[in-house]
């Protein structure tokens, strides 16, 4: 099999993209989506993506985890491949497609940043100063001083892995509180199983847990390995979060062919 693939990044957080319309790779089985997001055996990254058609939505996306099953929802992701419909001739000024979690709309600014719409939050658990809660994926969030000195594969590895989580698995998120809308978050993802540069549905939980404004519009800029992100929100009264809306940059890297 020949596969055409695309390699984009959003924050470091790097994905094979593939153009599915043609329905030519569904069949990609987890054992080849797990050898071409190797580093080292194949093209490298932390997950990979078709793009489908969808009746009623201008795409499909499908993700899977670098080890090589499919995912929940993935905020960078979801925004590299905004970029690469935009790449493919998909023109719109607002998007609208289908992903794991649900609906998402998306826009590309005038200066190529891409804001995507996060699915609305209601349910945040607190533990023992810990936050859980699913912005599209489950996030574990734990407060941390001297972030960037923190041994994030060691801590995250290991509560991935606590008997609450072993099965399903998590992602584990560290959170630095810089200002009073500057955050830094570092995250350990489950099905990398190792930290990545970046995690859109993690930054997202995290500035969730961080709003500043008790009630009503929160903006909090949110650095990581790879780059800065921006997370835009509502809180309710009674503490619901919606519309939800994680921007930042999203690249194409390079173009290649395959043969499987
Ligand atoms: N990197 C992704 C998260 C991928 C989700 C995955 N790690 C899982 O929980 O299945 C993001 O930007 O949101």
């Amino acid at each position: 099999m020949i596969v055409p693939f695309f390699k984009y990044q959003g924050t470091g957080n790097d994905f094979i993209l593939i153009d599915n319309r043609s329905r030519a790779f569904s069949s990609l089985t987890t054992e080849q989506i797990k050898h071409l997001c190797d580093r080292r055996f194949g093209i490298g990254a932390d997950g990979l993506m078709l793009l489908n058609e969808k009746e009623g939505f201008d795409f499909e996306m499908k993700y899977y985890n670098a080890d090589g099953n499919e995912g929940t929802m993935c905020g960078n992701g979801g925004r590299c491949i905004v970029k690469f419909a935009y790449h493919l001739g998909i023109h719109r000024n607002q998007y609208r497609f289908i992903a794991v979690d649900g609906p998402h709309d998306a826009e590309i600014d005038f200066d190529g940043t891409v804001s995507l719409k996060m699915m609305d939050v209601d349910k945040v658990i607190k533990e023992r100063g810990d936050f859980i809660l699913n912005t599209g994926s489950p996030h574990y969030i734990r407060p941390a001083i001297d972030v960037m000195n923190l041994d994030v594969f060691e801590k995250g590895r290991s509560i991935r892995y606590s008997k609450d989580y072993e099965q399903e698995g998590i992602n584990v998120n560290f959170v630095e509180q810089v200002g009073d809308s500057d955050i830094i978050v570092r995250t350990y993802e489950r099905g990398v199983e190792d930290e990545t540069y970046s995690c859109g549905t993690g930054v997202t939980a995290a500035a969730l847990t961080h709003y500043h404004n008790e009630s009503g519009y929160n903006d909090v800029m949110v650095k990581t390995l790879g780059g800065t992100l921006e997370v835009e929100f509502d809180r309710t009264e009674e503490g619901r979060f919606e519309n939800i809306w994680l921007s930042g940059p999203a690249e194409r890297v390079f173009e290649g062919v395959l043969k499987l």
